[in-house]
């Protein structure tokens, strides 16, 4: 089994409501390297990467200068043969994490991803009413949007479509929904996830994200939670993925060589009161990364 490296993303510039700026550190602090240590895993914590506003022009500035320095760390550990668990951070960290990514592969082939979460992400500045960055993740990786998030290691389009599935959509605005519909990307609402339950959608997913390529991760948005389970979160929505399935489903990464990193993105511990959230985060980390036993074929019929 390969070392399982801890990537830390500092950033909180790109949301609206910055706390998660303080979620990586927040997550070692609850023992996130034992958790994993006690699911068999051998875990290496590399040194944080922190956004600095006081060296950028504007708050997209900030984002991009951070993407290049995390996505720099990202490549190191994907060539090096680790695995990698990226703690977010706002979701804005994923253009450094799947660029890094990409970018490791890029003489191998391609890279498949499964985003899992309440919004789509998918907004360029031309589209996005907040104009927040961590709004704009997906699209900058699929080649839409700002160069400084397109454009890292001098080429666009770290994602191709058809290796992309977003799953747990239940808020988004009709530009960013029509950019992913004209692009072609599959996309599972929270409509069909409650209707065939979310391990058989993240199993279609990852039959979809694996075919053709090199290697796979998930980004997981803590906001695709139901913010019962995972109330801790800057932009929460009601009835989102039930906590248990989503650990069967992530279940289904363990074991698969392929399988090269899993981001976890939007935890708040400014607001993680009692530490729910916190508990809910590393199960998904647990449930992805650990060893251990496999949730039953039966449980994922659709
Ligand atoms: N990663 C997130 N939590 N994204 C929320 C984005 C919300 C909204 N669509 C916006 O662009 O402002």
């Amino acid at each position: 089994m390969k070392t399982l490296d801890i990537a830390s993303a500092v950033i909180g510039e790109g949301a609206k409501d910055g706390g998660c700026k303080y979620g990586a550190s927040a997550l070692l602090k609850s023992g996130m390297v034992q958790s994993l240590a006690r699911a068999g895993r051998s875990v290496q914590t590399l040194a944080a990467v922190t956004a600095d506003p006081m060296s950028a022009r504007d708050r997209m500035d900030v984002v991009a200068r951070f993407s290049r320095e995390h996505a720099e760390t990202v490549l190191r550990a994907v060539r090096g043969g680790r695995q990698l668990l990226v703690l977010g951070g706002d979701h804005s960290c994923a253009i450094g994490t799947w660029s890094g990514a990409a970018q490791a592969l890029a003489l191998k082939g391609r890279l498949g991803l499964i985003w899992v979460d309440a919004h789509l992400d998918a907004h360029t500045p031309q589209t996005s009413e907040s104009q927040a960055p961590h709004g704009m993740p997906l699209a900058a990786l699929l080649g839409h949007g700002s160069a400084a998030f397109t454009e890292i290691f001098g080429w666009s389009g770290k994602l191709n479509p058809e290796n992309v599935v977003v799953i747990g959509v239940r808020s988004y605005e009709p530009a960013e929904r029509a950019l992913l519909e004209a692009l072609g990307v599959r996309i599972i609402y929270m409509e069909e996830v409650a209707r065939r339950g979310f391990a058989p959608c993240f199993a279609e997913a990852k039959a979809a994200v694996t075919s053709g390529c090199a290697a796979w991760g998930v980004s997981f948005d803590v906001d695709g939670l139901d913010p019962e389970e995972a109330p801790a979160t800057g932009t929460p929505v009601d009835n989102g993925i039930p906590l248990d399935q989503a650990m069967a489903a992530l279940s289904l990464c363990r074991d698969d060589p392929r399988f090269i990193a899993l981001e976890i993105a939007e935890y708040n511990p400014l607001k993680d009161f009692g530490g729910k959230t916190a508990r809910a985060v590393h199960a998904l980390a647990v449930a992805g990364l650990g060893l251990g036993v496999p949730v039953p074929a039966e449980d994922l019929v659709s």
